[in-house]
Formats: C-alpha cells, sequence, structure tokens
C-alpha cells in the first residue's frame, strides 16, 4: 500500500474542483470542451445542438415502428397536435392510418398542420379550436368531434403550457395559467370524453404526456411540476377505476425534446442545453419521433394490457440526477488511482 500524504489529497480535492470550475467556465462561453467526455456543437437552422460522441452508440431511429395500418379504422384526439410533440404523435398515427382530431387554442396553426400532416399520410386530420381551461369549451369540441368522425379511440392529452420562474416572482395569475392549462385542461378533457365514452359503451386508450420533474418535483417550473404530478395522479387513479368500462390510462415522462414551445421558455438563451446532454446518459436529446412511436405503441391495441404504466423516456437524464456519486463520471483514470490509493491506505474509521 502507498500511503497518501495530506498534500496529495489536497491535490485531489484540487483537481476535482478544477474539473468543476472548468466546467462551470464552459457552461459560461461557446467552448465545445466539457470534462472528459467532449460534446459536439453544431449549427442548423440558427439553432445550438450538442452531442456527445457516445451518443453513436445510440442513434436514434425515427421511421415508423409499428405495421402500416396499425390504426385503420381508429379516431385520436390530440390537444396540442398542432405543433412540438403533438404534431409529431399525430403525424405517425395519421401515416398509420388514423383519422386525427388536433385541438388547441391556435386555429390556424391546426389547420396549417393538419393540411401538411393529411397531404403527407392521405388521412384526414381536423382542426378544432378549444382552449381546455374552458370546461364549456372542451365540450362543444367534444360535439364538434362527434359531428366529425364520431367519439375517439385515443385519446392524447399533450397541451401544456410552462416557463421557468423563481417562485417568489410568480403571481396568482401565473401559478393559475399553467396549472389550468395543465392539470384542469386534462381532467376537464378526460372527464367530458370519458363520460360520453361510458354512456357509448366505447373503450378508449388514454395518454397523458407529463414530464420527469412529476415525479421528483423542481425549482423553478413549480406550477408545471405540481400540475404535472396531479395529472399522474389522476391517470393511475382512473386507470383503476374506469377499466372496467374499457379505458386505459397510461403515462410518458419525456425527458428533454427539442420544440420551440419547450424550449423558448424553459432555456430562453440556450444556455442550459449542454449542461442538459452532459447528464444524460445517452448524450443527446430525444427526438420527437421517438418519443411519438411510443406513444403510438401505448395507445395501440398493441398494448391492450397496459394500464396505470408510467414510462420515463429520457435517455437516463433521470437516475443520472438522482444518483449522488454520479459525478464521479468527470474523475480520470490517473485520479482514480489517486482517489484508490487514499481509500485503500485508510485503516480503520
Ligand atoms: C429545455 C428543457 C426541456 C425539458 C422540458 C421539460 C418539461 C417541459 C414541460 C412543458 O410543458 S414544455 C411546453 C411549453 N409550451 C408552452 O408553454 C406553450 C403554451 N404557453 C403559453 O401559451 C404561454 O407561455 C403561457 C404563459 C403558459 C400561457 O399563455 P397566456 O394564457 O396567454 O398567459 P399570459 O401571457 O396572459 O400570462 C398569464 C400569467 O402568467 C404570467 N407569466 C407569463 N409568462 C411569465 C414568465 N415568463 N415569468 C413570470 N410570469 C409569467 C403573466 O404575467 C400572467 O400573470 P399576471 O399576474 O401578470 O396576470
Ligand atoms: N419538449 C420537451 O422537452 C418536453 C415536453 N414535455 C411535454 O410535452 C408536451 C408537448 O410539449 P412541446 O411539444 O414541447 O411544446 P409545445 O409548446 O409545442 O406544445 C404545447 C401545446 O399545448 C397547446 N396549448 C397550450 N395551452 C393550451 C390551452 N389552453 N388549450 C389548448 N391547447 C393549449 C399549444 O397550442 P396553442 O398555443 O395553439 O394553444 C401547443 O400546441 C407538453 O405536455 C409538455 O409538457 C414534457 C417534457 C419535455
Amino acid at each position: 500500500m502507498v500511503p497518501v500524504s495530506v498534500g496529495q489529497a489536497g491535490n485531489v480535492s484540487g483537481l476535482l474542483l478544477s474539473l468543476i470550475l472548468s466546467e462551470q467556465v464552459q457552461n459560461r462561453t461557446d467552448s465545445v470542451d466539457f470534462g472528459p467526455s467532449q460534446l459536439w456543437c453544431h449549427r442548423f437552422a440558427g439553432l445550438r445542438s450538442y452531442a456527445t460522441p457516445h451518443s453513436q452508440f445510440f442513434a436514434p431511429s425515427e421511421g415508423i415502428m409499428l405495421p402500416a395500418g396499425s390504426y385503420n379504422n381508429k379516431v385520436a384526439f390530440i390537444t396540442g397536435g398542432g405543433t412540438g410533440l403533438g404534431r409529431a404523435m399525430t403525424g405517425v398515427l395519421s401515416q398509420l392510418g388514423a383519422q386525427c382530431v388536433i385541438a388547441s387554442r391556435k386555429l390556424e396553426v391546426l389547420q396549417q398542420t393538419a393540411t401538411e400532416i393529411s397531404s403527407q399520410t392521405g388521412n384526414k386530420v381536423h382542426a378544432v379550436q378549444c382552449d381546455v381551461r374552458d370546461p364549456q369549451a372542451v365540450s362543444r369540441c367534444v360535439d364538434q368531434m362527434v359531428e366529425l368522425t364520431g367519439l375517439p379511440d385515443v385519446i392524447i392529452n399533450n397541451a401544456a403550457g410552462n416557463f421557468i420562474c423563481p417562485s417568489e416572482r410568480l403571481s396568482a395569475n401565473g401559478w393559475k395559467s399553467i396549472t389550468d392549462i395543465v392539470l384542469n385542461g386534462t381532467a376537464f378533457v378526460t372527464l367530458e370524453l370519458g363520460k360520453r365514452l361510458i354512456q357509448n359503451q366505447k373503450g378508449a386508450s388514454f395518454l397523458a404526456i407529463t414530464t420527469i420533474y412529476a415525479e421528483s418535483g423542481s425549482g423553478f417550473v413549480v406550477p408545471s411540476a405540481s400540475a404535472k404530478a396531479g395529472v399522474e395522479a389522476l391517470y393511475k387513479s382512473l386507470a383503476a377505476e374506469w377499466g372496467r368500462y374499457g379505458h386505459r390510462f397510461n403515462i410518458i415522462q419525456p425527458g428533454p425534446i427539442r420544440t420551440k414551445g419547450a424550449f423558448s421558455r424553459l432555456d430562453p438563451t440556450g444556455t442550459f442545453e449542454k449542461s442538459m446532454i452532459g447528464r444524460i446518459p445517452t448524450g443527446r436529446l430525444g427526438k420527437p419521433a421517438e418519443l411519438a412511436n411510443l406513444a403510438a405503441y401505448l395507445s395501440s391495441d398493441y398494448a391492450s394490457w397496459m394500464s396505470g404504466a408510467v414510462i420515463r423516456f429520457d435517455g437516463g437524464e433521470y437516475v443520472s440526477m438522482a444518483g449522488e456519486f454520479n459525478e464521479l463520471r468527470k474523475v480520470t483514470d490517473d485520479q482514480w488511482k489517486m482517489l484508490e490509493t487514499m481509500i485503500r491506505s485508510t485503516k480503520g474509521s
């Protein structure tokens, strides 16, 4: 055993400290060097994107996973289906044969998405204006859908609002604007459709898109964290209660997937993306198409035995943030040699 002096111990702490500090400096600059594993910076369409070299092991497969026709004769209702992840899910379901109804506040955005997707897939996509915060608007929207397509087989509660904000700066209306969209909106849509489906003795699959911090909570997005946790409780509760009516309820908790809606409100300067990717074990952001494939599977007949499931879909980010020793990824081989020597040389307690 090689005895280790206090001086050497100081060096190891110094090295660790400098690693952490150098990371902080790098986070403030445009440098692509990020601790022991480099992050590569690409620029496309005015956006910056980083990925680690090891992300090559986890290259996304963005093709459609389910067999063609898996959604023939099915109707899918997707809130927030005009943009971002909702749009991606609508595209995949439509490609698989579903007739889709997308609903949100901005009719023009919905109509444009509907036209683009249906012209690509050849299947009808209907745009219906609906503010999910208003139960009467939700009821009118469902009336309109019944006229257009009949009641849906698949319901995806995807609409959300969010922004980063220290809680001491949050107004009562700021809290309400997020919790009304996320929790009340999901509840209004689910109750309205659930009751009508029950009356008509029609089974359905309900899916909610939450987030990984619904489970842990998170500072600076407190209304969103609270509301998404409520959505998870709602869906798990109804999975238990409404199975008897032929209804399944599942939840996807996505990690970071670049969309304009999310990134403009949660990382407006682009500063957090690099550190986010640095802590994701698969070394990259998720892709909308990957989430859409999972949603298509969970909402399909292939998943008819799945209910009450909460699927974390985050490249490993959640567990990476949870383990208190995970920062040791940044320790180099030489530093490990020193640390091991120090530990092995310790006698007694
Ligand atoms: C990069 C990270 C990746 C990981 C992501 C993880 C989870 C992601 C979860 C998501 O949900 S991302 C989806 C984000 N998409 C959206 O938010 C789209 C829809 N959003 C909106 O429409 C708006 O942003 C808003 C504010 C949610 C709702 O719009 P609107 O109803 O028009 O509200 P108002 O503008 O009237 O505002 C209401 C209330 O809120 C206050 N407020 C608004 N923005 C802020 C802010 N940035 N900071 C503090 N407070 C804000 C506003 O002042 C109003 O309160 P008053 O008291 O002034 O009336
Ligand atoms: N992208 C990401 O990294 C992550 C996203 N998520 C979740 O994924 C889902 C989709 O987010 P994403 O695609 O990124 O962001 P978007 O901002 O693109 O999607 C949010 C959608 O919600 C709709 N919406 C907002 N308020 C209302 C309302 N009052 N009534 C009806 N619709 C409304 C918006 O349409 P309109 O403005 O027309 O109303 C918009 O289409 C959300 O549930 C989000 O919480 C979770 C974790 C990570």
